[in-house]
């Protein structure tokens, strides 16, 4: 593709050199490049991206996008920009066909609850015809097509490149998680939404967000920027959890009208009357189009908002009510997410993907609901991010568990004991009983409430399925989905489906 027609959409200052040459590929890594490439020089936290042009060059890009004109080479194209990020995000969708702006595309940013509303989102999708990709920490995915997910929202290049390879494989609309980390990045300011919708924001990411505050005003802009009108997509909508004390901020800086969902706001979206039991949920939902009676599977009141969450984004749409319900009640469950591993013990064994303190708190108090056993829960905290959160997450399963096992999640480059320690900092002041791993191996009957610090992750899981016993919750928090337990920074395999599985295939009684 000419480069002329990749730099039509954006407003650049300079050009030096020849619009006309050929761009094969886009990469902000100079470690990727091919003969052909355009190279984005961009600014990070680690690195300064300009310092690696030369290197790009000499392998062989074709021009190179910059900020800084004194960093710029003598004997290659090169065009300046005034943010390289947001350049880069609008000609990656131009070399990629812009595939969002002739098909629905449905962004979801919060905390929690993301990727769960993408999976009712897409089964209501699927239900008024329109078969729809899905983009994010599971996976980027089409029928038969999967690309592993690199990220919740990948790099603008990846992102592009992966609606296209999915609108190609016969999508018909995208459903996406919008991680705050892309808004801030402008990972997705080459997407046409039609809908945003906002689910929550707790405490996470204040490692790279700074305060709550910027955490916010990251969120804010798929609402304020990226929901602009626009000649492709004029009419476009927000759905906002007004429950959430952070809904209204958001809503007041759309720059679209708002569909205003929750369970105690009485907004444009909320169940009239609903029943949260061990089976489900079920009730009456009260839409600006009309009501319907539904029954899901789904557990807990967190649910109960997601599902009021994909409601909105359907009323949005304006897709028929037959097919909203249609589409909540055909819902089967996510990966990782309360999903339940077999067992012949008698035990309600969940891996869920709690891994901050809201997610915890919300999952444990559904659990509690329905609990007529005790509930063990295994989790830990990730290493490389947020630090904050590890004492309010062991506080908050020591307290509502009968024992809760502290281990690692994905220790990352951080030492997986100090990342402990600052779990146990939550713990200490509840005055629980501490039990050592040895104890609990050697008299398995002790049922005092208490907890265990245990940092191998298998020998955590072990130990709590060795404890359990019929009619017990055990929860596996933290990893969810992933088949994987970053360790330094290697990769190794790991499942807690699977450890789980192996445990209770070694559990005598
Ligand atoms: C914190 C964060 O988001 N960092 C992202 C950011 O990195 P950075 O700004 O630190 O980049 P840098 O290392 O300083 O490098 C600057 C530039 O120089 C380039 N470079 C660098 C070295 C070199 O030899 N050559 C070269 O060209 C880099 O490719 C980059 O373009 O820009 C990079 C390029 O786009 C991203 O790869 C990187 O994501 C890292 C890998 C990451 O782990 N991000 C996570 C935290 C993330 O995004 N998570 C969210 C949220 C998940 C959730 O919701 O919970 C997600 O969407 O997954
Ligand atoms: N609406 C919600 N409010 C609070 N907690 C929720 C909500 N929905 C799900 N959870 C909890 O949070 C966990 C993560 O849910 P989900 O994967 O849907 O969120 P996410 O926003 O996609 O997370 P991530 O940022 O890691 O991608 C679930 O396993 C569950 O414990
Ligand atoms: N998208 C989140 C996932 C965290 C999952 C948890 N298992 C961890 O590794 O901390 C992140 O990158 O912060
Ligand atoms: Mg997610």
């Amino acid at each position: 593709m000419k480069l002329a027609h990749i730099l039509a959409p954006i407003p650049y200052a300079e050009l030096h050199g020849s619009e006309a040459i050929e761009i094969t590929a886009l990469s902000c890594d100079s470690r990727q490049i091919k003969p052909g490439t355009l190279f984005f020089a961009l600014r990070g936290t680690a690195a300064d991206g300009h310092r690696f042009i030369r290197q790009a060059v000499q392998d062989g890009a074709a021009a190179v996008v910059l900020e800084d004109a004194a960093c710029a080479p003598a004997d290659c194209t090169w065009i300046r920009v005034t943010d390289g990020r947001a350049a880069m995000a609008r000609m990656a969708a131009a070399f990629y066909g812009n595939p969002t702006a002739d098909r629905p595309l449905i962004g979801i940013t919060g905390t929690n609850g993301k990727t769960t509303t993408t999976y009712l989102i897409e089964a209501i999708l699927a239900a008024a015809g329109l078969p729809a990709a899905v983009l994010g920490t599971i996976s980027y995915r089409f029928g038969a097509t999967t690309i592993e997910a690199s990220r919740t929202t990948p790099e603008s290049t990846e992102l592009q490149a992966a609606f296209r390879q999915l609108a190609d494989a016969g999508a018909q609309a995208f459903v996406m998680e919008v991680s705050s980390h892309a808004l801030e990045q402008k990972r997705a300011d080459g997407c046409h939404f039609d809908v945003g919708i906002f689910s929550n924001l707790t405490r996470d990411h204040l490692d790279y967000h700074g305060t709550m505050e910027e955490y916010l005003h990251a969120k804010q802009r798929l609402f304020a920027e990226l929901l602009q009108p626009t000649a492709a997509k004029p009419s476009r909508r927000a759905a906002i959890n007004m429950d959430d004390s952070y809904g209204a901020r958001v809503a007041d800086t759309a720059a679209c009208p708002v569909i205003g969902y929750g369970i105690d706001y009485p907004g444009d979206v909320r169940p009239v009357e609903v029943a949260i039991t061990v089976n489900g949920i079920s009730g009456t939902i009260r839409t600006p189009a009309g009501e319907f009676r539904f029954a899901s599977k789904l557990l807990g009141r967190f649910n109960l908002s997601n599902i009021l969450a994909a409601v909105a984004a359907g009323v949005a749409l304006d897709l028929p009510l037959t097919a909203i319900k249609a589409g909540i009640e055909g819902h089967a469950t996510v990966p990782g997410r309360l999903e339940r591993v077999g067992n012949t013990f008698g035990i309600t064994c969940l891996v869920d993907y709690a891994h901050t303190g809201d997610a915890l708190y919300n999952v444990l108090a559904t659990l509690k609901e329905i609990a007529t056993g005790r509930l063990i829960t295994v989790f830990g905290c990730g290493g490389d991010r947020d630090p904050g959160k590890r004492p309010i997450m062991g506080k908050i399963a020591a307290e509502m568990s009968d024992l809760a096992i502290a281990t690692s999640d994905n220790p990352r480059t951080e030492d997986p004991l100090a990342i402990l320690a600052q779990v146990k900092e939550g713990i200490t002041p509840l005055g629980i009983r501490e039990y050592t791993p040895e104890e609990l191996t050697a008299r398995p009957a002790l049922d005092e409430k208490g907890f265990v610090m245990l940092e191998n992750r298998r020998a955590a899981i072990r130990l709590a399925t060795r404890l359990a016993r019929p009619g017990d919750i055990l929860l596996l928090a933290g990893k969810g989905h992933e088949d994987y337990q970053i360790i330094g920074t290697t990769k190794h395999h790991f499942d807690d489906r699977e450890e789980a599985a192996a445990a209770f295939g070694e559990k005598t009684a």
